[in-house]
């Protein structure tokens, strides 16, 4: 298999910086300065801090997903979705559980905002990545195996007219061939050897979830809770642009 270069690596990773406050997402960013990897932005932060740290972001470069995970009637989810998109951020989610009309309203709401540059990619989640196959049947009531749902959820996606969809690494080479490869995976449940599971239930490691053919992995506390989060990502990407 072709290795990839370094800056390759870092586009693919996405550092979920999923902090309380602005400042303490700032002291991160000094220290990954440089690296050219994908910012995400979630609820935590984006609670907190808004849209002008998102813009601020943007000011500075940085290609950023607002994670907000968006799931409400149609007509509430086009008017976020259009709010998002005038943030000018790069990538956004909702949730495909919201079904075909909420998805397709969120594209309607993109589309609505005149003076893009460029829209925003939108993707969806399927199964989250905290959820077992014992959890998403016994719990949540939904039978088969995660990978069927994730199929279904990927399909649906597509034909609503998103770009993407987000997934465990496990399932990246199923919705491939199920939605094509250009259809985009976004892989949380990213783990280095040895790093602590966390609440993530359905997990890989980097070269792995690489070697699946994903295209974005969000990576957030084996970087964010390391000692030296400069260190944790260097070593992620030196692991992503060796593996065989
Ligand atoms: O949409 C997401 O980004 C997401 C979906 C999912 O199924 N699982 C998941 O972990 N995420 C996000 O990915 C990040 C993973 O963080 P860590 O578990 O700390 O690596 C968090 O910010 C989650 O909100």
């Amino acid at each position: 298999m072709t290795a990839i270069t370094k800056a390759d690596a870092a586009g693919k990773v996405m550092v979920a910086l999923d902090y309380p406050s602005a400042s303490e997402a700032e002291k991160l960013l000094e220290q990954i300065s440089g690296i050219p990897c994908y910012i995400k932005v979630g609820m935590q932060l984006f609670y907190a801090s808004g849209p002008s740290f998102v813009e601020s972001l943007k000011q500075r470069g940085f290609n950023v997903f607002l994670d907000l995970k968006m799931h409400d009637i149609p007509n509430t989810v086009k008017g976020g979705a259009a709010s998002i998109a005038s943030l000018g951020v790069d990538m956004f989610n909702v949730h495909a559980a919201g079904g075909s009309t909420m998805m397709e309203a969120a594209m309607e709401g993109v589309h609505s905002v005149n003076g893009l540059a460029k829209r925003p990619t939108v993707i969806a989640v399927t199964q989250l990545t905290s959820t077992s196959q014992q959890m998403m049947n016994e719990e949540i009531g939904i039978q088969g195996t995660v990978e069927d749902t994730v199929i279904r959820y990927a399909q649906l996606a597509k034909q609503a007219g998103l770009d993407g969809v987000v997934a465990s690494p496990s399932e990246v080479v199923a919705i491939k061939q199920a939605c094509g490869v250009s259809f985009q995976t976004i892989t949380p449940g990213i783990r280095p050897k040895g790093a602590a599971l966390n609440d993530q239930s359905r997990i890989m490691t980097p070269s792995e979830a690489l070697k699946q053919g994903t295209d974005f992995m969000v990576i957030g506390r084996p970087i964010t809770a390391a000692a030296d989060a400069r260190a944790a990502l260097e070593s992620i990407i030196e692991e992503l642009t060796s593996y065989e």
